[in-house]
């Protein structure tokens, strides 16, 4: 257990830290979306550990493990106890399990210990004879360190793989175990590791690896700190806390950085993780498949309450406090000095040991370079400048010369290069104040303006933590105001170490982003790529996301979210997903529709957002696209992540989740209900008919609750496994639009209600449709939709019917497609489904070619 920790495995890998404010919450980046978007916000932690697809934490009120993230083994979501009342001294995750080492145990039974583990198969509490000072769980084995005698025992699932087989004789203050394997820093001055287990790298390993060296070819470094990965181990060095790692490398994994000085570090399998000794505290990582700088300082470590031991000094600093009175995070004191360095004092308690350059016996640049400037401000005497003046004259002229010559040379070059070109501007304009003002053909194709990083740092008041309003997986969302004083949301990717990568994913987002335009899609403002800094800027949106709205713990504020707003939201993000699908040219699945993923702007309306998962499919294409899944655990439609099956129904399938997150006010995925999948809950109950059973408590039912039952059978049929039985978005919106009509008083008939082309808080165009969506329109609407329309600006936040919309629509469906009526006989009937009904998204929009280059992004 740590203030860092790592989750790894194949739903992905995520970092977590507690916030080094002194809050002891944790904060987590990464890929998967079941532990970033878990992360309790509201929980104080005393530390954290990590497994396969789970993050747990040690409750600081109750002492208490709780875990969040998704593995069927450990309870997910709730604090963790086994016996009354019992309190952990710490935690440690293996791959699926967790083990919390109970508080010392009092009277007769003071000399055993006990440790509860939950997962896998250990579920029960083991007890050992003697005081255990720590424990850490591999893969699956626990290993235990005991207080007096300093000897370890491991026991679990892999004894059969030489855990067991403990050094004898060997004494060790920490230790920490990875995949297979153990490490243990020996007790006494020369603190070196000692590693010991199975080392052998299984068949079914994807990864290449290039040295295949064995864990316990330890280096002879003295070490303050251990972990241990799947089938290596690294260490923070003691004279100079630079990092070391050593066992099996896989091939083309970022090496450790070895000119960076660390407070604390952490495993997970094929990567580990760091804290930067340096004011940020920042993490740093490296190895596989993560991003090597994450923008999140973290504390350094434990905040205890018992004072800190004689060879660790308390830390002090003012950007990583430990606020509880009494409580102290304690650091290793480092041991000896890095070579060509002398010790000048002791570690003290609020201090760690200085070291000094030796300049007497300097080899290296860094020692020579920092032995000549404590030269040069300590001699003050004249001896020094008669000796050194002529050749720091001779230095100074020499370097001014060759600087003057590289200038003059670039100079001379460029204007070589540039003796073709003309300057010619570029037709943005801006009016008085500043503000920048598109003509009508920019708003059809809108471009994106481009910043420079310092703008919008400047913008974003140096990207500093209060200016945060949101956090994806691998991004931060900061609120800015411009030069001009537009108020913009700047989402800044996290470093990537794959920079090529990186840059081309931005790139798709970019051109993807840039071509759409529709009052219902997050508009993009501009976007800077400068070095590694990756930066898009939207339209800011006043009211946060659905999400935050929808599962506020303020109950007033879910409140304001009545039924006649929810259902204007529904239609308006239904417009947006249907303006991707079906005249966005080439089409676009979204694959991450979710309720955070909806934002609200000022007026109330809604807007889809974050097509950081979004794939351009070819215009002509023949099969779905075969692309592994992503996107957000609850909303993921099973054929797309079973079979790998794409189409556009898989965005209709999240998106009759986020309808049954609308109605019940419910999260997709709920551990705090005995059934947490809201799929799983909502659609029997429609099934049965008992639409009240699902909807909101916090809202009354409306009086015509018609209108809910009509978007809870929607919602069923949105939801189903096969993506041919599901409708496609048009149809969803038409009969959205007609819910509301009724929610709001109209008639309950067939005809078209609201218009996607009246559409208030908002004044922009709909893209121009492509030929081919022409054609399609006309062939499924009679051949009335204009090519392109504008939205008109009215004064509330709520939709009006109009004729336009439905007219283009009607003859795409009736209203029984939506009862199920014709789906249901046809898909009995006709396995293809065709004539004027449900025609699969095969057939709809045609799918992606195989051949055709396929544009994956995934946020950044
Ligand atoms: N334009 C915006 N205006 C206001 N808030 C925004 C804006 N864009 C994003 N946010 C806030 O930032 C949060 C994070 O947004 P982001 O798109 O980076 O991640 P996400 O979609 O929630 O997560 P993931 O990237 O894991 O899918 C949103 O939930 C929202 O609260």
């Amino acid at each position: 257990m740590s203030s860092i920790a790592i989750s790894y495995g194949e739903n992905g890998t995520v970092f977590c830290g507690l916030k080094s404010d002194g809050s002891h919450l944790a904060d987590c980046f990464g890929s998967n979306p079941a532990i970033t978007h878990a992360t309790p916000n509201h929980l104080p932690f005393i530390g954290l550990t990590g497994g396969n697809g789970f993050i747990c934490g040690l409750k600081m009120d109750s002492n208490q493990p709780f875990c969040w993230g998704s593995t069927g083994l450990v309870q997910m979501g709730v604090p963790l106890q086994m016996g009354k009342n019992s309190e952990y001294l710490e935690i440690t995750a293996g791959d699926n399990h967790l083990c919390g080492l109970r508080k010392p145990l009092m009277g007769m039974f003071r000399n055993t210990s006990l440790v509860d583990c939950w997962g896998y198969n250990m579920t029960k509490s083991y007890n050992f004879d003697g005081q255990l000072q720590s424990i850490t769980a591999g893969s699956v084995f626990n290993c235990g360190l005991f207080a007096q005698n300093r000897s370890v025992f491991c026991w679990g699932d892999e004894l059969s793989s030489n855990v067991n087989v403990i050094p004898k004789e060997m004494r060790f203050s920490k230790i920490a175990a990875g995949g297979y394997h153990v490490c243990g820093i020996l007790e006494g001055v020369n603190s070196k590791v000692k590693c010991w287990g199975n080392n052998l790298i299984p068949e079914e390993e994807n990864f290449l690896y290039s040295g295949l060296l064995s864990v316990d070819l330890t280096p002879e470094d003295p070490m303050i700190s251990v972990v241990g990965g799947k089938f290596h181990a690294c260490g923070i060095k003691s004279n100079d806390r630079r990092v070391i790692c050593w066992g099996q490398k896989i091939e083309k994994s970022t090496p450790p950085p070895n000119e960076v000085k660390l407070y604390e570090i952490a495993g997970g399998d094929y990567f580990t993780c760091g804290v930067l000794a340096e004011a940020s505290l920042l993490p740093v990582c490296w190895g596989i498949s993560f991003p090597s700088a994450l923008p999140l300082a973290v504390s350094p470590g434990l905040c205890k309450s018992i004072p800190c031991s004689v060879d660790s000094y308390e830390f002090t600093n003012e950007t990583a406090t430990c606020k509880i009175p009494g409580a102290h995070i304690c650091l290793p004191c480092s041991k000896g000095c890095p070579i060509e360095m002398y010790k000048v004092d002791d570690c003290s308690s609020t201090s760690d040991r200085k070291c000094d350059y030796n300049c007497s016996s300097c080899s290296s640049s860094e020692c020579i370079s920092n032995c000549s400037n404590a030269a040069i401000s300590g001699i003050k005497n004249g001896n020094f400048w008669k000796l050194q003046l002529p050749v720091i004259i001779a230095e100074a002229s020499f370097a001014v010369l060759l600087i003057s010559i590289v200038s003059l040379t670039s100079v001379m070059y460029v204007k070589y290069k540039l003796r073709n070109c003309k300057c010619t501007f570029s037709a943005k304009k801006y009016s008085g104040n500043g503000k920048i003002r598109p003509d009508l053909d920019e708003l059809k194709v809108r471009r994106a303006q481009m910043f420079t990083y310092k703008e919008l740092e400047r913008a974003t008041d140096g990207f500093k933590e209060e200016s945060i309003i949101g956090k994806g997986s691998f991004s931060c969302v900061f609120k800015g105001v411009l030069k001009d004083s537009t108020i913009v949301a700047v989402k800044r990717a996290i470093v990537s170490p794959d920079l090529k990568k990186n840059s081309k994913e931005f790139r798709t987002e970019l051109d993807l982003l840039s071509r759409l335009n529709h009052a219902h899609l997050l508009g993009l403002l501009g976007y800077c790529e400068e070095n590694e800094e990756r930066l898009l800027v939207y339209e800011f949106m006043a009211n946060g996301s659905l999400h935050e709205q929808l599962h506020s713990t303020n109950n007033e504020l879910k409140r304001e979210l009545d039924w006649v707003r929810r259902v204007t939201i529904a239609v308006q993000a239904a417009r947006g997903i249907e303006y991707l699908h079906g005249y966005a040219c080439p089409p676009v699945i979204h694959r991450d529709i979710k309720s955070s993923n909806i934002l609200i702007d000022e007026e109330h309306n809604a807007r889809v957002a974050d097509f950081g998962l979004s794939l351009l499919g070819p215009a002509n294409s023949s099969s779905p696209l075969a692309e592994l899944p992503a996107g957000t655990l609850g909303y993921l439609d099973p054929e797309y992540y079973r079979l790998h099956y794409l189409t556009t129904k898989s965005d209709v399938y999240s998106f009759g989740v986020l309808l049954l997150e609308i109605l019940s006010g419910r999260k997709a995925i709920d551990m705090k209900f005995d059934e947490g999948n809201i799929v799983e809950w909502g659609v029997p109950l429609i099934k049965a008919g008992d639409i009240e059973a699902i909807l909101d408590p916090i809202l009354r039912p409306p009086e015509n609750i018609e209108s809910l039952k009509r978007i809870a059978n929607v919602a069923s049929k949105c939801v189903r496994m096969r993506g041919k039985e599901r409708p496609s978005m048009d149809k969803v919106t038409t009969a959205l639009e007609r819910a509301l009509a009724i929610l709001m008083g109209g008639p309950c008939n067939e005809q078209p209600i609201l218009p996607s082309e009246v559409v208030l808080g908002s004044s922009r165009m709909h893209k121009k449709s492509s030929q081919r969506y022409g054609n399609r329109t006309s062939d499924m609407d009679g051949g009335d939709l204009e090519d392109q329309r504008i939205e008109i600006r009215a004064p509330s936040w709520i939709t009006f019917p109009s004729v336009a919309s439905s007219q283009r629509r009607k003859s795409s469906i009736s209203e029984s497609d939506l009862d199920g009526k014709n789906l249901e006989m046809r898909s009995a009937g006709n396995g293809n489904g065709g004539g004027d009904g449900l025609r699969s998204l095969v057939e709809e929009i045609g799918p992606a070619s195989p051949q055709e280059h396929l544009y994956l992004q995934h946020n950044f």
